[in-house]
C-alpha cells in the first residue's frame, strides 16, 4: 500500500508539489498521471525517501521509505532514465546490483528472462536501444520480488510490443496481490494499463479514483438536429436538459440520452436530421483537467 498524505516539497517559493494526498492499493495498478512539470518525478521520489518532504507523509506499508525493515526487498523502483556504468553487460549490470542490495544472484538469470532480455545479457548496455535499457530498469527493480512497484515512465521509448509486455508483467503483479504505481504524461499510454488513476496539475491532485469513473465525470453530450429548432429546443427544454446551439441549428443536448431525445423529438413532432452520442475521449477529460484546454 502507497499513501501520500499532504505531500508537499516547496523550492525557494515555489511548490513542486502541494498537499498531494492518494492512495495506491494492493491488487490494482495505479496511473501517475500528468503534465511535464507538473510534480510527478517529485512526488515518486518522496515517496522513495530521496527526497524530503517539505509537509505530509509518504508511506509505504504505513511508514516512510527509510524505516521500513526491508527497503529493497519491499519496493522495487525505476526512477532515473539511463544507466550508469554503459561498459557493462545487461547481466554484469545486474550482478552489481543485486551484489550491492543483497539480492540472491539466482535472480539475475529470472529476471533477465522476466523482461525478454536473456539473449542480450552478455551485450554492454552502451549497445541497448530505449526500450531494452527500460526493461533492464525494470528487472533491476524486481531482483528482490518486492511486492510494491514505483515506476517513473517506465514506458518511455517502450514500443508497442514493449507496452504489451509491460502491461502483461505490471497485471501479473498486481493479481499476484502487488502494489504498482506508475507515472506517465501520456494517459493514452497509461490508458491500457492502470485500474486506477491520481491526476497532478501544477503539483495538486486534481482527481483520483478507478480509470472506468474517469470519464463518467464528464458531461457527455449528444448532438440533435431537428426540422424545426426551436420547437425541438422548447420540448428539449421542458424536458429539463441543458442545451447549447453551437450554429443556431445543431442542439447539444446534457442530462438526457438518446433515446429519450428521440422519444421527445416524436412527441414533439420534429423529424430529426442527426441524433449523434458524443463518447468523451479519455485524453481530452486529461487535458481539460489539468487546465489545457
Ligand atoms: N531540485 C529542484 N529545484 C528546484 N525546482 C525543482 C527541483 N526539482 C523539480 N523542480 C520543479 O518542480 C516542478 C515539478 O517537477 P517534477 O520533475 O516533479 O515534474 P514531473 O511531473 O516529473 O515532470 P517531467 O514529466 O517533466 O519529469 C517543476 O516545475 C520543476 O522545475
Amino acid at each position: 500500500m502507497i499513501e501520500a498524505v499532504e505531500l508537499t516539497k516547496w523550492y525557494g517559493r515555489s511548490a513542486a508539489v502541494d498537499g498531494a494526498t492518494f492512495t495506491a492499493t494492493p491488487g490494482r495498478v495505479t496511473g501517475f498521471l500528468g503534465l511535464n512539470g507538473s510534480g510527478k518525478t517529485t512526488t515518486l521520489r518522496m515517496l522513495l525517501g530521496l527526497i524530503r518532504p517539505s509537509r505530509g507523509q509518504a508511506l509505504i506499508d504505513g511508514v516512510p521509505y527509510r524505516k521500513l525493515p526491508h527497503p529493497a526487498r519491499t519496493v522495487g523502483a525505476v526512477v532515473e532514465q539511463g544507466i550508469a556504468n554503459p561498459g557493462q553487460t545487461g547481466r554484469a549490470h545486474l550482478r552489481t546490483h543485486a551484489i550491492l542490495s543483497g539480492a540472491p544472484t539466482r535472480r539475475i538469470d529470472e529476471v533477465l528472462e522476466t523482461v525478454g532480455l536473456a539473449d542480450a545479457a552478455t551485450q554492454h548496455t552502451a549497445g541497448y536501444s530505449l526500450g531494452m535499457r527500460q526493461r533492464l530498469s525494470i528487472a533491476t527493480a524486481l531482483l528482490h520480488e518486492p511486492p510494491v512497484l514505483i515506476l517513473d515512465e517506465p514506458a518511455n521509448g517502450l514500443d508497442p510490443e514493449g507496452i504489451a509486455w509491460m502491461r502483461g508483467l505490471l497485471r501479473k503483479h498486481a493479481d499476484n496481490g502487488g502494489t504498482v504505481l506508475i507515472s506517465s504524461h501520456l494517459l493514452a499510454e497509461l490508458a491500457q494499463l492502470v485500474d486506477d488513476v491520481v491526476v497532478i496539475a501544477q503539483g495538486r491532485v486534481v482527481s483520483t479514483g478507478p480509470l472506468a469513473e474517469f470519464t463518467a465525470g464528464a458531461a457527455a453530450r449528444v448532438r440533435v438536429r431537428g426540422r424545426d429548432p426551436q420547437r425541438l429546443w422548447e420540448a428539449l427544454e421542458a424536458a429539463g436538459a441543458a442545451l447549447e446551439s453551437p450554429d443556431g441549428e445543431a442542439i447539444d443536448v446534457y442530462g438526457l440520452d438518446a433515446e429519450r431525445i428521440g422519444d421527445l423529438a416524436f412527441e414533439a413532432q420534429v423529424p430529426l436530421r442527426e441524433l449523434t452520442p458524443h463518447v468523451p475521449d479519455l485524453e481530452q477529460v486529461f487535458l481539460e483537467m489539468v487546465g489545457t484546454k
